[in-house]
């Protein structure tokens, strides 16, 4: 596995297609560009592809056309257990599928990637397993459950579960698809303090989607998918725009 080059953009797209079916491309983004540490809140009408989007940058997806790079690394030249492992090893990731393995307890899913994989264990700074997990949990405020099999927790304990496993071990880039939308107002407000620190603390880029447009003023970035000119195109087509001055990177 080739390491990250450390100067290259969290994320770098360029001339991306992506197409469920031939012919049918539900993302056209000619050049975006998200510098290391940004926070991006994406945003965009109901199918304007941003769970598509989030599974490109994950590695889960693959584009149809063009390039998507993260942290330097060319997702198109990589095999798919390759962007496994470099997910394992960079990404953590809140999806809307929480993806969380029903049969082990709370504290086994959230250690998986720290279990998985020596980067992120070398991340935890010198705190035994149980400490970081116990770390991350309390302030999901979900400790006390840690030893509670997923099957038997609400969607919102299960929503902060996934997002305690996508923390633990700091990776690079934090992706988040409505992380909060099973959470109640206190909880909500919890998570995303949370969220926000985690990434400061590690410097992460941190590209979260969401339909909670009260949220936006919390990011350094706004990025928009949407229909641009659809009379003139044979197939919809999308653009990313920066709306707002990033903290650190080029809109
Ligand atoms: N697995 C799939 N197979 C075929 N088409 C899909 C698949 N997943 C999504 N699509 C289509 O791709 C388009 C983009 O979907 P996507 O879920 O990325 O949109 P979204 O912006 O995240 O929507 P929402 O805000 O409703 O969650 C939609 O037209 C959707 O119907």
């Amino acid at each position: 596995m080739t390491t990250p080059a450390s100067t290259a953009p969290a994320v770098e797209l360029s001339k991306l297609r992506f197409a469920y079916r031939t012919g049918q491309d539900v993302l056209a983004i000619d050049h975006l560009s998200i510098a290391r540490g940004e926070t991006v809140f994406l945003h965009g009408p109901s199918g304007s592809g941003k769970t598509t989007l989030l599974g490109l940058l994950a590695g889960v997806l693959q584009a149809t056309a063009g390039q998507v790079k993260v942290l330097g690394q060319d997702f198109s030249t990589m095999s798919s257990g390759a962007r496994d492992a470099f997910r394992a090893r960079h990404l953590g990731y809140v999806f809307q599928m929480f993806n969380l393995i029903p049969y082990l307890s709370m504290r086994e899913n959230i250690l998986l990637p720290i279990r998985l994989e020596a980067a992120r264990r070398a991340r935890l700074g010198g705190r035994s397993f149980d400490e970081a997990v116990r770390d991350v949990a309390s302030q999901l405020d979900i400790a006390r459950y840690l030893d509670t099999p997923i099957g038997e927790l609400s969607v919102g304990q299960q929503q902060r579960v996934a997002a305690a496993r996508a923390l633990i071990g700091s990776p690079e880039v934090v992706i988040a698809d409505e992380p909060t939308s099973a959470l109640d107002t206190d909880r909500r407000e919890q998570f995303l303090e949370l969220l926000f620190k985690s990434c400061a603390n590690a410097s992460a880029t941190l590209v979260f989607v969401s339909h909670d447009h009260t949220l936006m003023p919390l990011f350094s970035r706004i990025v928009e998918l949407g229909e641009i000119n659809a009379a003139a195109q044979v197939h919809r087509v999308n653009t990313a725009t920066s709306a707002v001055p990033t903290a650190g990177g080029t809109p």
